[in-house]
């Protein structure tokens, strides 16, 4: 069995590979910068193993994509004791015999070149990946696989959070699109301006993009706010929330 481990900003995700269904399994999640994440790293995945019946030494091979390297080596460490198998570290070498190629492989996200091999070994045409995590990012790849570019916006969450830290009136709110896009209390005004004003932010840049590469793109959202904002759903072509997970795998693959 395959197990993929996606370090991101807000979650550590583990997610299990079935080789025979050609499936990805039920996934568990770990706060990133919890202050307990080794406690929690050492609890809840010896629990899940545990609960679903699986022993460690079934994990034949471990792909680990992160984009926090402060918690790399915990990570390497805790699966070598635990699984007998040391991860696959996914590093700017893994990207050399890829279908895929970045003018900056020292540079990109490991999470984001997971999404694009995922995304254009299965359309092989020009594509933008919309992932909402802690940052939203579009990553934008021509028809022969080739990253163009890549977007850096703050995430959905992160933006909510940015405001109510950094002002003294403004309250934490849900993350839930209202009616209306006019706000007509402060928590509906902050709920109207971020999530109809990202909706507008999502669709005017592939439309910028667009316009600028002359290219049309198949748009693939994913990411763990990527249902938020439901006016996108004509915009995307596919939402997979298991694109980076896939693209892990893939890249791991293609590395063996
Ligand atoms: N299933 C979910 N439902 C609601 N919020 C989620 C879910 N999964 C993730 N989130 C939240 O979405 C944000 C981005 O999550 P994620 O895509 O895991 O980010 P990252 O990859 O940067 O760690 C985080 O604030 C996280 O708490
Ligand atoms: C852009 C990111 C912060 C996104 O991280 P995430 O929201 O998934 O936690 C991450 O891919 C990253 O640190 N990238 C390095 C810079 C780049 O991709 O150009
Ligand atoms: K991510």
């Amino acid at each position: 069995m395959f197990l993929a481990i996606d370090a991101g900003n807000s979650n550590v995700v583990f997610a299990l590979y079935d080789e025979v269904n050609e499936s990805w399994k039920n996934h568990f999640r770990i706060e990133t910068q919890s202050s307990k994440f080794a406690a929690q790293l050492h609890k809840k995945v010896p629990l899940y193993f545990l609960e679903h019946g699986i022993i460690p030494a079934e994990i034949k091979r471990i792909g680990f994509s992160s984009v926090v390297p402060e918690i790399n080596e915990q990570i390497l460490h805790f699966c070598e004791n635990y699984f007998g198998t040391l991860p696959y570290l996914i590093t700017p070498a893994s990207f050399e015999k890829l279908l895929i190629k970045s003018l900056r492989p020292n540079e990109i996200g490991s999470d984001l070149m997971c999404n694009v091999m995922a995304g254009y070994s299965k359309y092989r045409k020009e594509l933008i990946v919309v992932d909402f995590g802690t940052a939203l990012t579009f990553t934008v790849v021509d028809a022969k696989g080739e990253i163009i570019g890549v977007n850096i916006v703050p995430g959905l969450k992160t933006a909510i959070t940015s405001l109510f830290t950094n002002t003294s009136k403004l309250p934490d709110v849900a993350l839930k699109l209202p009616q209306s896009a006019i706000g007509k209390d402060t928590i509906h005004a902050i709920q109207a301006g971020v999530l109809y004003g990202y909706t507008s932010l999502v669709k005017g840049m592939i439309e910028t993009i667009s316009l600028e590469t002359k290219m049309e793109f198949t748009v693939i959202a994913t990411g763990g706010l990527a249902e938020i904002l439901t006016p996108l759903e004509k915009v995307f072509h596919e939402i997979d929330r298991n694109l980076t997970l896939e693209g892990l795998r893939l890249i791991t693959e293609a590395n063996l």
